[in-house]
């Protein structure tokens, strides 16, 4: 076991954060003073700590020599995820098992997903829980009624929307928003007024207010835009101590890939705000909407087949721990999904001191020349990789 043995003086000098030995010349210090907290929700082991690094923000290093194939971190800690429509039927929504594109057993039409057995079914709506059932259903009768003709394709070379741009955007349906909430709140306050709780005047719904919902209702819809929104929000919702998991992830302040994009969360929060159970409704804001943006789009990984290096994309979703490992393009961790959960094992000798990367990169792009992996790591994750291999040219 000797190799286990914790080597602070191996740590990379380019660490921002000194770990102090017990014998060092600060004897009187509290040593757990010196020890950072750990940021909410990330990884936890014996194994590896987190530190900061002067060019790749907070990473995750080996404590110890680990040897290879062992399991060093399992993240099971989904916090949003997207199915989209096109594995629906394919993919169950509860593990993401996936028959080589046969339809599954276990079809639930109201909220549009299907499963692999009864057990995944009864797992989901219990994860999801009545007000999950009931904003799932509410999603599915819109896009059914509306069909799939407005799924718009995205052009996409259109360009990033800036800050700016973003708030104006967001700022240019506030007006229309605020008319649908009093039509959806209105008809609360009237409902809940009667002669013995004698509560409140209820609010004037006016024309006004219902005709902001059709009109909402009448846009383009983008049912997995939708879906990401609907399933963060539910998140927030059943888990409100959890929310600072996801504040704690690197952001991404411009996370729209295009307007169209940017266009289509501001029509599907809409949408929301006229279809999804009231007790939703207070979380259905422009700011949520963003924060769940921004923090998947650096942090999200893709949900892939198991086989064929994962050549179909059944989706994405966000595992907090799972979100500080950064990527290498000579990885010394090897990534696999199991179901629902990430597992992450050594994929050669590790040292204690060395950083635990995984790659972001598909089976091929592996493979690609540095110019090209590094235009793909540009475009998709917005960051020059500053990897060792990239270092030394291969
Ligand atoms: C999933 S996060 C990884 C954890 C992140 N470093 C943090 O502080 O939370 C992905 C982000 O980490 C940074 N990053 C990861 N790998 C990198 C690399 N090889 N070179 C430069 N930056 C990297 C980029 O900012 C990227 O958008």
């Amino acid at each position: 076991m000797a190799h286990f043995l914790r080597s602070f003086t191996s740590a990379p000098a380019s660490c921002f954060i000194f770990l102090l030995r017990p014998d060092s010349i600060y004897p009187s210090l509290d040593l757990k003073m010196q020890t950072p907290k750990a940021p909410p929700g990330s990884p936890i082991s014996t194994l590896f700590e987190i530190r900061q690094t002067p060019h790749c923000g907070r990473a995750v290093f080996a404590t110890h020599d680990i040897p290879a194939d062992t399991v060093v971190f399992c993240s099971d800690d989904l916090t949003l995820s997207v199915l989209l429509r096109e594995y629906r039927r394919e993919v169950c929504a509860q593990c993401f098992g996936y028959e080589h594109g046969r339809n599954l057993k276990i079809s639930d039409p109201a909220v549009g997903f299907a499963f692999c057995s009864e057990g995944c079914q009864n797992k989901w709506r219990e994860e999801v829980g009545e007000i999950g059932v009931q904003a799932w259903t509410a999603v599915e009768n819109l896009v059914r009624k509306r069909g799939r003709e407005d799924c718009e394709m995205v052009d996409v070379d259109l360009p990033r929307p800036k800050p700016k741009d973003i708030t104006k955007a967001w700022e240019g349906v506030a007006a229309q928003a605020a008319l649908i909430r009093v039509a959806r709140h209105g008809d609360r306050i009237s409902e809940e007024v009667t002669e013995e709780t004698k509560v409140e005047r209820p609010a004037q719904v006016t024309k006004q207010h219902r005709k902001a919902l059709q009109r909402a209702l009448l846009s383009p819809i983008s049912p997995d835009v939708m879906s990401f929104c609907v399933s963060g929000l539910l998140w927030r919702y059943s888990k409100p101590g959890d929310w600072e998991r996801v504040l704690t992830l690197i952001p991404d302040t411009t996370p729209y890939h295009n307007i169209a994009d940017l266009q289509a969360f501001t029509r599907s929060y809409l949408h929301l705000l006229a279809v999804l159970p009231l007790p939703l409704l207070d979380f259905v804001t422009p700011e949520t909407l963003f924060i769940l943006s921004a923090r998947d789009s650096h942090n999200s990984f893709g949900i892939r087949s198991l086989e064929d290096e994962g050549s179909e994309f059944f989706g994405y979703g966000c595992w907090p721990a799972a979100s500080y490992f950064n990527h290498s393009c000579a990885p010394s961790l090897e990534k696999i999904r199991v179901g629902r959960m990430w597992e992450f094992r050594a994929g050669r000798d590790i040292e204690a001191g060395e950083e635990l990367s995984i790659t972001y990169l598909s089976g091929e792009e592996r493979r690609l020349s540095r110019g090209k992996r590094m235009i793909i790591l540009m475009n998709n994750w917005g960051f020059e990789c500053g990897c060792e291999r990239c270092e030394v040219i291969y």
